[in-house]
């Protein structure tokens, strides 16, 4: 039987919000992470996405579009099983990790001369191809190799068949409808149709929709294609940093059963209710923070050049989690391995 249409992100987390058991959204808390967060927001820029971020695209072209539809549709699970034990990508005289080794290995490529970010390329690449473009220079692999060759073959191909083999095409049937793209982008390509069954309703949470239509208003810099009027309607993206920041700053609350669970490390499977739990009750923290930033600024009489959103909300709590790693130690994140997030 085909699922039934599911409920938008927002509307999703919600009511996963309103009707969680073992995680909370603490208002205290927000209110305290707002006002952390207060003096950074006034200087949100869209151009931080580049300026601060040597590994992203420095153009707004066609190419720039490529990269990232081909980095996005493999931005997933890059936790290690073991912290001292870690995937890494040596690139420009930098190890990086996690989510940065993806983009080190895209960029080696490159300039290696292997178009790897090109749809007539990566729709028919190789496993023994996407082991040599991924490897890592230590001993332990990127997590879910196969599934990453497997989902470059489908998408390449649907991209081909459906858009030209360019994602700019698929941003220009949007219509500057950042809701259009997302819908787009989940209906064209299975990989990025993030849903679940949560309390009888069909619920989503497009992580690597929405952080895709995020990532291209970014790398256009919100103009021509990518100026989307409706911006402000993504939510935050649902992965495994997101949550584990959010409790590190009192925001998000576990029970003491769930909290166990996450200190042991026992994975959560995708769809289980307490990893539904923990990805609703973040999204709805990060939409009840932007609220209150919003207050804050305007009681300020603060109007920061770009309207503070949950995507630039989101973009600086992940930096934020980077640079604090050590800090957070004691807090766990959720351990779920899937192609979602
Ligand atoms: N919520 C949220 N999740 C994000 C990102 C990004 C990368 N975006 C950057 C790129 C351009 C912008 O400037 C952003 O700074 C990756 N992830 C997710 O994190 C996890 C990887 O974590 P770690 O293992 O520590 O590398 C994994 O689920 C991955 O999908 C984000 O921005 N927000």
């Amino acid at each position: 039987m085909e699922a039934p249409m599911p409920l938008p992100p927002r509307e999703s987390a919600r009511f996963v919000a309103e009707n969680s058991r073992d995680v909370g959204v603490d208002r205290e808390g927000v209110r305290r992470v707002a006002e952390l967060l207060l003096p950074a927001a006034v200087a949100w820029r869209l151009e931080q996405w580049k300026a601060l971020h040597e590994l992203n695209p420095r153009g707004s072209d066609e190419a720039a579009l490529d990269w990232v539809f081909m980095v996005d549709s493999l931005n997933f699970s890059f936790w290690a099983e073991r912290e001292e034990r870690k995937c890494e990508v040596r690139y420009g005289g930098t190890a990086y990790t996690g989510y940065w080794a993806l983009c080190a290995a895209v960029n080696r490529a490159l300039d290696q001369g292997i178009p790897v970010t090109s749809a007539s390329y990566y729709a028919t690449v190789t496993l023994d191809q996407v082991r040599n473009i991924f490897r890592s220079d230590t001993a332990v692999p990127m997590p879910l190799l196969e599934e990453r060759h497997r989902i470059l073959n489908e998408t390449g191909k649907i991209l081909l068949e459906k858009f030209g083999g360019s994602f700019l095409n698929c941003v220009q049937k949007s219509g500057k409808s950042a809701q259009k793209l997302m819908h787009l982008i989940v209906e064209n390509f299975p990989s990025y149709r993030d849903e679940a069954w949560f309390e009888g309703k069909r619920i989503s949470f497009y992580k690597r929709a929405q952080i895709l239509v995020a990532d291209t208003w970014s790398v256009l810099e919100g103009k021509g294609d990518g100026s989307f009027e409706d911006i402000s309607s993504i939510t935050m993206f649902a992965d495994y940093r997101l949550p584990q920041i959010l409790a590190h700053l009192g925001a998000l609350k576990y029970s003491d059963e769930l909290l166990k669970k996450l200190l042991e490390g026992e994975m959560l499977l995708n769809g289980d209710k307490q990893e539904v739990e923990i990805r609703g009750c973040s999204i709805w923290c990060v939409e009840l923070i932007r609220d209150c930033l919003v207050e804050l600024l305007e009681k300020r009489g603060e109007s920061p050049p770009v309207e503070v959103n949950a995507i630039l909300l989101d973009y600086h709590l992940w930096d934020y989690a980077r640079e604090h790693r050590d800090g957070m130690k004691g807090v766990p994140f959720h351990r779920t391995r899937c192609i979602y997030y």
